[in-house]
């Protein structure tokens, strides 16, 4: 189902042009991310999508429709990257309050929010106080605010942003559980994060759209990523060279090597690969078919 298209979308604040001539048609499935530096114009082309702001000029279509129409209620949800709830009311009391904006009866409201909460893991929360939860509580009962409705579209900014590692991890299991009914777009900064969770990489630079990443098909050319152990790495790149079909060796990092090989060669490089180290008795810590998003964004 078609998700989103843009067709020549620019945005300008006066006279800075925040978004760039971007042309772009989605299709719902899996996560979809969102990187580039700062004042790429990630927020712009989210806002754009939820219709919070009007393009100077080009075109955008959410589901076929106009962001902010009312054929979209209900259908599109946000993360706000500094989402906060109310400190002084309770939990079930505001998402019930959002629920009947949704139009929800008082009734199916209350349900809703059970719903929604148990979702994010915080059905025994219900009664808490916004003021008395952790960071990663607040995180979770602002996704669950997302959801109320049941939307098909769901934009998350920095989603895991100041969360402990294991609050993280349940906030992309979270996504990971809901990906099969809600398209997410998810702007962040995290790559290896964004790695995990996505289909489809998209890079903004300067208000153009500068890549997109398919991360379901394998590298068009064909790649292996090699994390050492502490070793020679300058010796240890002589060896893999002479290896049949090795093309070319980038450094990445301190102990990682990333080798683009011959695609004929696909069938026994790695095995070979390992015999070298093997022989060498060297330890590897793993070894990639393909390359880490960093590396195919920015190498
Ligand atoms: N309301 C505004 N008025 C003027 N300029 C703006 C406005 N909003 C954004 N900009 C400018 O537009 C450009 C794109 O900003 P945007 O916030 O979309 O980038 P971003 O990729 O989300 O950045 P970050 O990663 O820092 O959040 C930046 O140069 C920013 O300064």
């Amino acid at each position: 189902m078609n998700l989103l298209r843009c067709s020549a979308l620019s945005k300008r604040y006066g006279n800075k042009l925040a978004l760039d001539k971007v042309d772009l048609t989605l299709e719902t499935g899996s996560p979809i991310a969102l990187v580039g530096p700062n004042g790429a114009g990630k927020t712009t082309l989210m806002s754009l999508l939820l219709g919070f702001i009007k393009p100077s000029s080009g075109d955008i279509k959410v589901f076929g429709k106009q962001p902010g129409s009312t054929a979209l209620l209900g259908k599109v949800a946000a993360l706000p990257q500094d989402a906060a709830l109310d400190p002084d009311f309770s939990l079930a009391t505001q998402l019930a309050l959002y629920a009947r904006l949704h139009g929800f009866s008082n009734k199916a409201a209350a349900r809703e929010v059970q719903r929604v909460l148990a979702l994010v893991g915080l059905a025994d929360a219900a009664n808490a106080l916004p003021k008395a939860l952790s960071h990663g509580m607040s995180k979770r009962a602002a996704i669950a605010q997302a959801l109320i409705g049941n939307p098909k579209l769901v934009l998350l900014d920095e989603p895991t942003a100041g969360l402990d590692p294991v609050n993280a991890r349940h906030v992309r299991d979270l996504v990971t559980e809901l990906a099969g009914d809600i398209t997410f777009i998810i702007s962040s900064h995290n790559l290896e994060e964004l790695e995990k969770l996505c289909g489809k990489v998209l890079y903004l630079d300067h208000g153009k759209l500068s890549q997109a990443v398919d991360l379901t098909k394998p590298d068009s050319q064909a790649y292996l990523t090699l994390q050492m152990q502490p070793c020679d790495m300058t010796a240890l790149q002589t060896q893999l060279q002479k290896l049949p079909g090795v093309e070319a060796i980038q450094p990445s990092g301190k102990h990682t090597l990333v080798l683009r090989y011959q695609p004929e060669h696909a069938g026994q490089l790695d095995i070979q690969l390992l015999q070298l180290l093997q022989q060498q008795q060297l330890a590897y810590r793993m070894l990639l078919k393909g390359r880490t998003l960093e590396d195919q964004l920015f190498s």
